[in-house]
C-alpha cells in the first residue's frame, strides 16, 4: 500500500528545482498508521514552495486515494523554514465570506480593511474572488500592472497605507476572466506564497468568492489559521444560504469567527423610522445556526460616489470602526 503512494506522490514537481520529488530522493518516510492515517517525511530544501508540496500531497493521498487523513512533515534548512513560518504567524488573517453574491460581502472587506488602517494598523487586502474581483473599483483604484521585487515576488497596489493584491491587476482591463478551476487555483496560491508586502502586516483581509469552491479549499490549505466572518443581508431565503456556506466552510476547517449583516435597514430621516427593505432577523439566524456572534448590522446607504468607502461621521463607517476596535482590542489581549 505504501508504494503506491509513494510512486503517485513521487510524481510531484518542485516548483524551484523542476525536479520530481524521486528526482531530488526527498521522500523520506511513508507509513501507514494504524488509524489509516498516512504519516509522510519529506525532506528539500525549497522553502517557498513547501506549502505547494504539502497541498500537492495532501490532494492525492486524501483526494485521489481516499485515505481519511494525512501528516506531512517537511524537512528543509531549518533556520529559513523558521522565518518563513514566523512570517505567516504574525500576521491575522480574517477571511470574508458569503453564500450569495451581492450581499456585500466585497464593500465589507474594503471598508473594514480601511476602518483597521484607520486605527494605524498595517493591513493588507488579498482578493481571491478571482472571477468577480471588485476590491481595486472599491477604492476607486487606478488599474496598472503590479512590479516585482528583486526576488521576483509581487509588490501590491496601495491605497493609502494598504496593501492590496488582486487578479484585476492582472488581466487585461474590460476582458472577461474565464480560467480553469487549475490555473484560479494556482493564482490564489501566488497570492499568499508570492507577494512581498512592503510593511510588517498586522491584519490579511481575504475577499473570498461566494459559496464554498475550490478557492475556499485552497484559502483553508494555504492558511490553517485563518478566521472566517459570513457576512450576509437580513432576508432569510439569503441567510439559508449563508448557513449552509458557513457549516460548509466549517466542514472544510475554516474557524468561524462570527456573522455580519449587511443592508440591515435604511432609516428613512424624514419618518426617522428604520425601513426593512430586504426583511428582517436573516443575521441572527446565521449566528443561531452556526453558533457564532452576529458581530454587527450594516445598514444600507449610499457609499461615497467616488469610492464604495464609508466615512466616519455616518453610522455605516462608526459601525466599522467599533468592529475594527473589537478585532485590534482582541489583538492587544
Ligand atoms: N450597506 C450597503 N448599503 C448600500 N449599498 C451597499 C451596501 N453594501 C454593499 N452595497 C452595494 O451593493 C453592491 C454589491 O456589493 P459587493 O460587491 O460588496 O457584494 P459582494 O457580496 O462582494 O458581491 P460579489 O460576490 O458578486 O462580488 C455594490 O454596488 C455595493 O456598493
Amino acid at each position: 500500500m505504501e508504494k503506491i503512494i509513494i510512486d503517485k506522490i513521487s510524481e510531484i514537481i518542485d516548483k524551484q528545482s523542476k525536479k520530481t520529488l524521486k528526482e531530488l530522493d526527498a521522500i523520506k518516510r511513508v507509513t501507514i498508521l494504524s488509524n489509516n492515517v498516512v504519516d509522510i517525511e519529506i525532506e528539500i530544501d525549497d522553502i517557498l514552495h513547501q506549502d505547494h508540496i504539502k497541498r500537492e500531497v495532501a490532494k492525492i493521498v486524501k483526494l485521489e486515494l481516499k485515505y481519511p487523513g494525512v501528516k506531512i512533515e517537511i524537512k528543509g534548512k531549518e533556520n529559513e523554514v523558521l522565518s518563513n513560518e514566523e512570517e505567516k504567524n504574525k500576521v491575522r488573517y480574517i477571511a470574508i465570506a458569503s453564500g450569495k453574491g451581492g450581499v456585500g460581502k466585497s464593500t465589507v472587506t474594503a471598508n473594514l480593511a480601511n476602518a483597521l488602517s484607520k486605527l494605524g494598523k498595517k493591513v493588507g487586502i488579498i482578493d481571491v474572488d478571482i472571477y468577480g474581483a471588485s476590491i481595486p473599483f472599491i477604492f476607486g483604484m487606478e488599474i496598472k500592472p503590479l512590479d516585482l521585487d528583486s526576488k521576483g515576488k509581487i509588490i501590491p497596489a496601495r491605497y493609502e497605507n494598504l496593501e492590496i493584491i488582486s487578479t484585476e491587476f492582472f488581466v487585461p482591463k474590460d476582458k472577461p476572466l474565464m480560467w480553469r478551476a487549475p490555473i484560479a487555483s494556482q493564482m490564489t496560491e501566488m497570492f499568499f506564497e508570492s507577494v512581498s508586502w512592503q510593511q510588517e502586516l498586522d491584519f490579511i483581509i481575504i475577499d473570498m468568492p461566494p459559496g464554498t469552491g475550490d478557492i475556499a479549499i485552497d484559502v483553508r490549505e494555504l492558511v490553517p489559521k485563518s478566521e472566517m466572518i459570513i457576512v450576509t443581508n437580513p432576508n432569510v431565503s439569503a441567510a439559508n444560504i449563508a448557513v449552509k456556506a458557513g457549516l460548509g466552510s466549517r466542514e472544510l476547517g475554516h474557524n468561524i469567527k462570527g456573522v455580519i449583516e449587511n443592508m440591515s435597514f435604511y432609516y428613512n430621516a424624514c419618518s426617522k423610522e428604520k425601513e426593512y427593505l430586504f426583511g428582517e432577523g436573516g443575521g441572527s439566524l446565521v449566528a443561531e445556526k452556526l453558533g457564532v456572534d452576529l458581530l454587527a448590522q450594516i445598514p444600507i446607504t449610499k457609499p461615497n460616489d467616488f469610492d464604495n468607502l464609508y466615512d466616519y461621521n455616518g453610522l455605516q463607517g462608526k459601525t466599522y470602526l467599533l468592529l475594527a476596535k473589537k478585532f485590534t482590542e482582541e489583538n492587544n489581549g
